[in-house]
């Protein structure tokens, strides 16, 4: 709950909703404004508990507290996949069985938070690249009931996440069958907005590599040129993570309509390829800031450079809303211009002076 989604939800949950909520993360950086001074109007309705969900022996106790239980612990970035495949699928799959078994023994709900990795690459990417079939939604568009879910070979080790997260679901999907766990899945498809991740060297490691908004939000800072990996070609749909919460707050409302289903949660009207998203970014940037484009705001990097041996990427990600659409009446409101806008805003009041003061600073040696 003290990461970025997590966040967000607590922010919603307290300003909007008479809920009480017991976080537990291993950090709260992100949730800090909504824990300290006690005077806040919420006071007293969210508390927070430093643990590791994979090994304290509070766990139990504060989830036989909870009446629903959401799950939101993962490691979750694309670079930690192929380096640190270990970590990757222990934090995803075992660190994650106990908070299913406590919840399945104690009879308490549990949204679960997997990912829209979990269908891997299109069926339309195995077609000849001139086949007119590309062009058929048949073959591309992601559908919770239907679609397969195809990963690459295991030397990819880029798919440990999406395996890891989809043998979880089915796990939890089981203790739905035969022990009448109740559940929701949620599969996000690229939730963005403040508060996603860290900058390099500001509030996080300086050779670390968050997810795509924060690598480029940290190039347009620091004034150098946007990486795209492997030509940037790989398409995405990207959410506001205001739209989003809004869908999971239905679902935490609607036990009845959001039990025992798996939703996809996106926004299918925000398709982008990476270099595109690149180039909105750049034009965006330049608007809140009043700063110029740089003469070559892009350049190509291959992903073994940049992610390192055993990467893999999702080709195309939309998701079919059919079943969110009809369970929750829910739909993304809005645009990838607005919601850019809003969060390069915020990226910049929040990051421009200390980035000017790292570099003006001489590096320790
Ligand atoms: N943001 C997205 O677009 C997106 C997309 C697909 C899936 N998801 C899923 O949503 C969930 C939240 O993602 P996020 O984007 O907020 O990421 P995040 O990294 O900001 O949040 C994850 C939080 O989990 C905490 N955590 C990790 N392991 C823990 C442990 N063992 N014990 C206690 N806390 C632990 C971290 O400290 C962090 O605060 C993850 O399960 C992720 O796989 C997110
Ligand atoms: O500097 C960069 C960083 C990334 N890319 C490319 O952008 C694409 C998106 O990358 P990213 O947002 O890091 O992650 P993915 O979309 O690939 O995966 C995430 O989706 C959901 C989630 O499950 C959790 O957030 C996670 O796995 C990608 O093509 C990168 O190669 C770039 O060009 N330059």
């Amino acid at each position: 709950m003290g990461g970025f989604i997590g966040s967000h939800l607590c922010e919603k949950l307290m300003s909007e909703t008479p809920h009480k909520v017991l976080a537990l993360d291993v950090y709260n950086d992100k949730i800090k404004h909504l824990l300290e001074p006690d005077s806040l109007p919420w006071a007293g309705r969210i508390q927070f508990h430093r643990l590791n969900i994979k090994h304290d022996s509070r766990l139990e106790g504060l989830i036989k507290m909870a009446d629903l239980v959401i799950n939101l612990a993962a490691i979750c970035t694309p670079a930690d996949y192929n380096t640190r495949p270990l970590d990757t699928i222990y934090s995803n799959f075992i660190d994650a069985l106990p908070v299913v078994k406590y919840c399945s023994e104690n009879n308490k709900r549990l949204i679960h938070f997997s990912t829209c990795e979990v269908y891997g690459k299109t069926i339309g990417s195995f077609l000849p690249k001139d086949s007119p079939l590309r062009q058929d939604p048949a073959y591309y568009v992601l559908k919770e009931d239907t679609s397969p879910c195809i990963f690459g070979s295991i030397e990819k080790q880029r798919w440990s996440y999406a395996c890891a997260k989809q043998l979880i679901e089915r796990l939890i999907y089981a203790e739905g069958a035969e022990n009448g766990l109740e559940f929701t899945i949620v599969r996000p498809f690229n939730w963005i907005g403040p508060r996603m991740d860290f900058i390099p060297g500001i509030d996080g490691p300086s050779e670390g590599v968050p997810r795509v908004l924060a690598c480029f939000s940290n190039n347009l800072l620091r004034r150098e040129p946007l990486k795209l990996v492997d030509g940037g070609e790989s398409q995405r749909t990207f959410i506001y993570i205001k739209d989003a919460i809004e869908a999971v707050l239905l679902m935490i409302e609607n036990p009845d309509r959001a039990n025992g289903h798996i939703f996809n949660v996106g926004n299918p009207n925000n398709e982008v390829t990476v270099r595109q998203l690149a180039e909105m970014m750049t034009k965006v940037y330049a608007k809140v800031s009043g700063e110029t484009v740089l003469e070559s705001p892009t350049v190509d990097v291959s992903s073994k450079e940049f992610y390192g041996e055993g990467y893999d990427d999702s080709d195309k990600r939309i998701p079919d809303m059919t079943i969110i659409n009809k369970q929750l009446g829910w739909n993304p409101k809005t645009s990838l211009w607005d919601l850019l806008e809003s969060t390069l805003t915020y990226q910049h009041r929040t990051y421009a002076e200390a980035i000017k003061k790292s570099i003006a600073k001489p590096s320790a040696s």
